[in-house]
C-alpha cells in the first residue's frame, strides 16, 4: 500500500460534514489507512457504527485523538475551542489539528491559548453543505468541485499546509489560502447573510399569514421555496455562526439594508432605470455562476 496523506485520521463530530469526509476517506484509502470517529452524542455514535463510517467509533475523546496524525474538528463553531482544549493535550507530537468551522476569527482566538508548538493548526473551511445535519445526511461527493478555504496562522510549517491541501484535493475540492479577516468577510456576504435573510423572510411570511388569517404559504411557488431550503438548516450551527461572525455579518447586513432601501425608494418613485439595473445585475451574477458551474 502507498503512503496515505495521513496514516490515521480522526473526525470529531461525524455529522453532515464529518461523515462526508469519512465516507470519502473510506472510498479512497490514499487519504488515510485508519479512520476514527468521536462524538459525545450516543445516538450519533450509534448511527456512525451502523453506517460503518470509521474503523473505530468511540465516545472517548482522548483515546480517539491519541494515535491520529490529523484530528479534524467538525463540531459547531461555538464548541470548537472547548473541544480543541480537550483534544490537544492528548495529541501526538507532529500531528495536525484542523477544523471545518464556518467562521474564523473568533474560533482562532478561542483555540490559540491551547495550541502546542509541536502540533500544527491548519483550519480548512469547505464551502459545501446542505440544509441537513447528522451522520445520515453526509455523502462522499459533497466537496467535489467546491472550494475549501484554508486559513493557516503565521509560522505554520508549509508541509502541514501542503498535507491539508492534499486531503481536500482528495475530497474533490479546490483549495485557496486566505487571511482570517478576509475569510470572515467573504463568508458573511456569500453564506451568512443569505441564511439570515432566508430565516427572516420565512418568519415574515408566517407572521403575515397569521395576521391575514390566510393560507399564504400554501401558494408558495419555487421562488419562496428556494429560500425555505436553506431556512431548514440547523439552529445551533447557525446561532453559533451568526454570533461568532457578528462584526462582518452586521457590516454586510447594514450594506444590504441600504441597498434594499435604495430599491424601495426606486419602487416608490417609479424609477424604472434603477429597478431594471438592479435586476439585470442579479441576473448577470446568476449566469456567471452557471457558466463557472457553481450553480
Ligand atoms: N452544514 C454545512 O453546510 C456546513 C458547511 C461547511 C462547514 N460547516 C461547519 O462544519 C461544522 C459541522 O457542521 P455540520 O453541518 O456537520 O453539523 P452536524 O450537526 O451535522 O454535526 C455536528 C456534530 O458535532 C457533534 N457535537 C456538537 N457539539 C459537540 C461537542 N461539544 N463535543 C463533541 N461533539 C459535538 C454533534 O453531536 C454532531 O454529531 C460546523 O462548525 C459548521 O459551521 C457546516
Ligand atoms: O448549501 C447549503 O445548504 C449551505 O448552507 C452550505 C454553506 C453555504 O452557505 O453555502 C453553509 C455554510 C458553510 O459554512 C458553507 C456552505
Amino acid at each position: 500500500m502507498t503512503n496515505p496523506i495521513f496514516p490515521t485520521l480522526c473526525v470529531v463530530g461525524p455529522g453532515l460534514i464529518g461523515s462526508s469526509v469519512l465516507r470519502r476517506a473510506k472510498l479512497d484509502r490514499s487519504i488515510a489507512h485508519r479512520l476514527i470517529a468521536y462524538d459525545r452524542n450516543p445516538s450519533v455514535l450509534e448511527r456512525a457504527r451502523a453506517l460503518e463510517l470509521a474503523d473505530v467509533v468511540t465516545d472517548d475523546l482522548t483515546a480517539a485523538v491519541a494515535d491520529a496524525d490529523c484530528v479534524m474538528l467538525c463540531v459547531p463553531v461555538g464548541a470548537i475551542p472547548e473541544v480543541a482544549a480537550k483534544a490537544l493535550p492528548a495529541m501526538k507530537p507532529g500531528a495536525i489539528l484542523t477544523d471545518v468551522g464556518s467562521t474564523r476569527r473568533s474560533v482562532l482566538d478561542g483555540v490559540l491559548p491551547f495550541l502546542r508548538p509541536d502540533v500544527a493548526y491548519v483550519p480548512a473551511h469547505p464551502m459545501a453543505g446542505t440544509e441537513h445535519s447528522g451522520p445520515d445526511a453526509g455523502f462522499s461527493t459533497l466537496f467535489e468541485q467546491r472550494w475549501c478555504l484554508l486559513t493557516p496562522i503565521d509560522n505554520t510549517p508549509p508541509n502541514a499546509i501542503a498535507r491539508m491541501e492534499a486531503l481536500w484535493h482528495a475530497m474533490g475540492a479546490r483549495t485557496r489560502i486566505m487571511d482570517v479577516e478576509h475569510h470572515d468577510k467573504v463568508c458573511a456576504i456569500v453564506s451568512h447573510l443569505p441564511h439570515l435573510i432566508a430565516f427572516t423572510i420565512c418568519g415574515t411570511a408566517d407572521t403575515l399569514a397569521d395576521e391575514m388569517r390566510s393560507e399564504v404559504l400554501d401558494f408558495a411557488a419555487s421562488g419562496f421555496r428556494d429560500f425555505t431550503r436553506i431556512a431548514a438548516s440547523d439552529p445551533t450551527m447557525w446561532r453559533d455562526i451568526f454570533l461568532h461572525n457578528r462584526k462582518a455579518l452586521l457590516e454586510v447586513l447594514d450594506r444590504f439594508s441600504d441597498d434594499a432601501k435604495n430599491m424601495a425608494d426606486a419602487i416608490r418613485g417609479g424609477d424604472d432605470a434603477t429597478i431594471v439595473a438592479t435586476i439585470e445585475r442579479g441576473r448577470r451574477i446568476r449566469r456567471s455562476l452557471i457558466e463557472n458551474k457553481q450553480a
